[in-house]
């Protein structure tokens, strides 16, 4: 039954890249007919991780521990014009869970963790929102982490979970920060302001491109009186969070230990997949651990840590498709 749906999603997927006329093959149209030639060099620093990851490579997995990290926007769903309404195909969440149900699998987003769980509804997983600062981890009996900012609690289903919020001290500050910025904002028209909670997001991509310089610099000279603050860029957005030491490539090292794989020696293959410049930073930490691979989400040539590449959420779709069925085979051997 769970081969059964794996292989319709995995179908629907190679279908729906490969065009009306698919033969149900691997999709040859996911290389263009004209490659760019400065994207193809890329590539080859880079390579498809649906190349990468066939037959020989899930060999070499054998015996170790695969453990899953997502980002969710422009991995998981497209990006697209209105931050509501970025939601998360039927056929990814069923990939995902199929995927959990082999591997642990984790998402780190720059959203609150609330809206990520509210996009993508699985309780299977676990989740970090505003780039990392507010994890929903397994139970962590790790003394490393100050349990100030450390909650063992349940979830909904009765399971142990801890609740780990390295920038609690700075909620009431960020509150205060949020409305100062509608009030410096209000009068740009296209502004789009977004509580991530432990961030806020600044999205200007409704704002005339005339009008750009003018947002970014009253932030600027917003933030000179939150020093306790620093803004950082994403995909026409800017990204105000605490001046902490923390970011995603940390909540992948608190995630890994909590999971019970603390040193970058554990027998284990880390996945990381992501699109945005906050990705890099869990990039670098699999990098500098030489544990696991980075897989960056980009149709176009850019600076990364990663090794491998797709090219956008429904290659993600079919790499995800591709580790459940190996995960599958694992099970049944
Ligand atoms: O770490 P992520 O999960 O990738 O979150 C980063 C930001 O993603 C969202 O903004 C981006 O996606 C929107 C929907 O596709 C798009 O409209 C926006 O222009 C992009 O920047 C999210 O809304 C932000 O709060 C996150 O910081």
């Amino acid at each position: 039954m769970v081969k059964e749906n794996i292989r319709s999603l995995y179908n629907k997927a190679v279908g729906y890249l490969s065009g009306p006329n698919s033969t149900g093959s691997e999709p040859s149209t996911v290389e263009p007919n004209q490659p760019d030639p400065i994207y193809s060099s890329w590539l080859k620093g880079h390579p498809s991780a649906l190349t990468w990851f066939n037959e020989t490579t899930c060999e070499a997995t054998q015996g170790k521990q695969i453990v899953v990290f997502l980002d969710y926007d422009g991995t998981l769903s497209p990006i697209v014009n209105d931050p509501d309404r970025a939601f998360m195909s039927d056929a990814m969440r069923g990939a995902v869970r199929e995927v959990a149900k082999h591997f642990p699998t984790a998402i780190i987003s720059g959203r609150s963790r609330d809206k990520v769980y509210g996009f993508v509804k699985l309780d299977e997983i676990y989740y970090a929102g505003s780039h990392g600062m507010d994890i929903m981890g397994p139970p962590s009996h790790v003394n490393s982490y100050d349990n100030k900012y450390q909650t063992n609690t349940m979830d909904k289903k009765g399971n142990e979970i801890t609740i780990f919020q390295p920038a609690k001290d700075y909620l009431p500050i960020i509150k205060k920060l949020l409305e100062a910025i509608k009030q410096i904002t209000y009068d740009i028209p296209g502004v789009f302001l977004e509580d991530n909670r432990f961030c806020i997001s600044v999205h200007y991509r409704h704002v005339l491109s005339e009008d750009c310089g003018d947002l970014e610099e009253r932030i600027q000279n917003l933030l000179l009186e939150y020093p306790l603050f620093h803004q950082t860029r994403g995909k026409k957005v800017l990204e105000i969070r605490p001046s902490i030491e923390w970011n995603k490539g940390d909540a992948l090292v608190y995630l890994l230990k909590t999971l019970g794989f603390p040193n970058p020696s554990d027998d284990i293959i880390p996945f990381y997949i992501g699109d945005d410049k906050t990705d890099e930073d869990a990039f670098k930490v699999l990098k500098s651990r030489g544990q696991g691979h980075g897989i960056v989400v980009s149709t176009s040539p850019r600076e990364t840590s990663a090794s491998y590449s797709l090219k956008d959420p429904t290659e993600v779709l079919l790499f995800l498709l591709r580790l459940s069925r190996w995960g599958d085979t694992l099970k049944s051997t």
